[in-house]
């Protein structure tokens, strides 16, 4: 039987992933480097990484913050992962006490990719889907690995039909 409509995707608002983000860093103080430490750094995968990065790195007060341009999809096709701009060398060394952000792992290529270039760091995503988990060190909410997650940058809000329809 065909899904439903609302069924076909996860579709989240600026709302939720303001919340989910925010419940991500208070999770994160748990699992950070130890009760008198703080993250270095606050590095965002870009682009997905970037709001949850922020709403975190606000949460955490970290006020230095990089970016990791990593491209691996195409609309909803997968290519090879390729990393189109690196953070700064100096800042990253290893990954030791650098909190990496994405929006969400899903066949975990992408953050395979950078773990392998920063294999101290911890790595936090606010939604994650069954194969790309073990990747991913921290994360709020699982979906199932059928589930496309729509995000509100890339939504509008529109009309619909009634669910009965209309004469
Ligand atoms: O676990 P994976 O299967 O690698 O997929 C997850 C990655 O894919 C998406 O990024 P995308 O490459 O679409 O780029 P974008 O963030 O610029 O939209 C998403 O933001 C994650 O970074
Ligand atoms: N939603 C948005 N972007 C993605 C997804 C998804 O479910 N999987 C990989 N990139
Ligand atoms: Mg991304």
């Amino acid at each position: 039987m065909d899904k439903l409509p609302h069924e076909k995707g996860f579709h989240i608002s600026w709302d939720q992933i303001h919340r989910d983000s925010r419940a991500l860093a208070w999770r994160l103080e748990n699992d950070g480097p130890g009760a008198s430490g703080s993250w270095r750094a606050v590095v965002a995968i870009t682009r997905g990484g970037m709001a949850p990065a922020m709403i975190v790195a606000r949460e955490l007060d970290i006020r230095t913050v990089d970016t990791i341009s990593v491209k691996s999809y195409s609309h909803q096709t997968q290519a090879e992962a390729q990393v189109l701009k690196a953070p700064d060398a100096e800042l990253m060394g290893d990954g030791e006490g650098v909190l990496i952000v994405d929006d969400l792992v899903d066949s975990g290529k992408t953050l395979e990719l950078v773990r392998q270039m920063y294999p101290k760091a911890h790595f936090a995503t606010v939604y994650a889907k069954p194969k790309g988990r073990p990747m991913v060190d921290t994360f709020i909410t699982e979906v199932s690995q059928d589930t496309w997650i729509f995000f509100p940058w890339d939504m509008a809000l529109q009309y619909v039909e009634p669910y009965r329809g209309t004469d």
